[in-house]
């Protein structure tokens, strides 16, 4: 749950990332600018000792978002705030800054066999990251339990056994937790975890989600979770938001979201995805946003025989007008297809909210 007093650690508002299209042919003697909308009026929080989740399909912008916070990539426009304090749009790469803020907002990436260099071992792998950060202490002993605290923090130990084994010689699960633990050695503050789960074993997956739990507890992180896989949201998450199409559609503390979901597509994530102990029945959860008018004809979205709404994704380079959602809504309105629906407020509490028309004047 939400706590008011929460720690703000990291924060987006109005994050946007436009990729330039590379024109072919005839259009490359046009002299239209067509862009790639991947991420779009994006605002975000992470909250100390927090697991904030991102989910959404394949090409929604999650994993945009994430570099975009990690600075990997310049921002087209929006801020970020690391406690408070603005990074600028151009910060310069290497610099004692940006350095700064790499040691705080450190990145876990999906594969953790590409992230990590085949022909060097565990122990120079982590040993490197100490030293760029300046962790790695006076001389061997220091580093030696540095390491070996580092090995510990995520699981794997004795440190000996695992300290000179290459990439190849462990499981998936093992490279994924070398992985964080390299992340650990930066000591930071928010963790950006892009699908950490999805290339293990359904059977290990679990245990490194445990993980970062225990990690986030433990060191009082931030983590953002990025997932495509709503119910491992519902799991591990505080907070869950929800992307389509490059825009923010839903969020709210992860049980609600998650169990009565408000917006139609969220209920289409959810009708989707195998969660055994789904509380059914989201019409009454529409019911308790507020239920009247409009409001009620959504109450059928995600129960039992429910029209799930069928076709793709949009196309990013030129995204539909209003509601992105609109052209695979089975609610949708006249103004769904003009007008951006704001953040709406669903139910009573003021946390849970809908990029969605169908909430318009239904809060309390
Ligand atoms: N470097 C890039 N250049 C051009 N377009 C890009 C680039 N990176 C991402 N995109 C586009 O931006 C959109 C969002 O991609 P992104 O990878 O952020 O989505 P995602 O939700 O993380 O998907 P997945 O779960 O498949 O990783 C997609 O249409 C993608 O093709």
């Amino acid at each position: 749950m939400t706590t008011p007093a929460a720690e703000v650690v990291l924060e987006a508002e109005g994050l946007t990332k436009h990729f330039p299209v590379r024109k072919r042919g005839r259009a490359a003697l046009s002299r239209e600018v067509r862009v790639v909308h991947a991420v779009d009026d994006v605002d975000l929080r992470l909250l100390r000792g927090q697991v904030t989740s991102l989910v959404g399909e394949s090409g929604s912008g999650k994993s945009t978002v994430a570099r975009l916070l990690a600075q990997l990539y310049p921002r087209t426009s929006g801020d970020i705030r690391l406690h408070g304090e603005p990074t600028p749009l151009a910060t310069a790469r290497g610099g004692r800054r940006f350095r700064a803020y790499c040691r705080r907002v450190q990145l876990i990436f999906q594969d953790p066999f590409a992230s990590l260099n085949p022909v060097h071992n565990v122990e120079y792998h982590l040993t490197r990251a100490l030293r760029i950060h300046g962790r790695a202490g006076q001389g061997k002993e220091q580093l030696r339990a540095a390491l070996a605290n580092l090995l510990d923090r995520v699981q794997l130990t004795p440190a000996d056994r695992y300290l000179s084994k290459y990439p190849h010689e462990l499981s998936g699960g093992q490279r994924q937790r070398v992985a964080i633990a390299r992340a650990l050695a930066a000591d930071p503050e928010a963790l950006l975890a892009d699908e950490p789960v999805s290339m293990l074993d359904v059977s290990i997956r679990l245990g490194v989600l445990n993980l970062l739990r225990d990690l986030k507890e433990r060191l009082n992180l931030a983590i953002l979770y990025i997932t495509h896989d709503i119910a491992s949201a519902r799991y591990f998450a505080d907070t869950v938001l929800v992307m389509y199409a490059g825009r923010m559609v839903e969020g709210g503390d992860s049980e609600t979201v998650t169990q009565r979901p408000a917006h139609p597509y969220t209920r289409l994530l959810v009708e989707s995805a195998p969660d055994p102990d789904r509380l059914t029945s989201e019409a009454g959860s529409l019911g308790e946003a507020g239920g009247a008018g409009e409001a009620g004809t959504a109450g059928g979205v995600g129960g039992a025989g429910a029209p799930v709404p069928g076709g793709e994704p949009p196309s990013l380079i030129s995204p539909p007008a209003g509601c992105r959602f609109h052209p695979r809504c089975p609610f949708v309105m006249d103004k769904c297809r003009t007008e951006l629906p704001p953040r709406l407020q669903v139910g009573d509490t003021g946390e849970h909210w809908a990029a969605c028309w169908l909430f318009e004047g239904v809060a309390a």
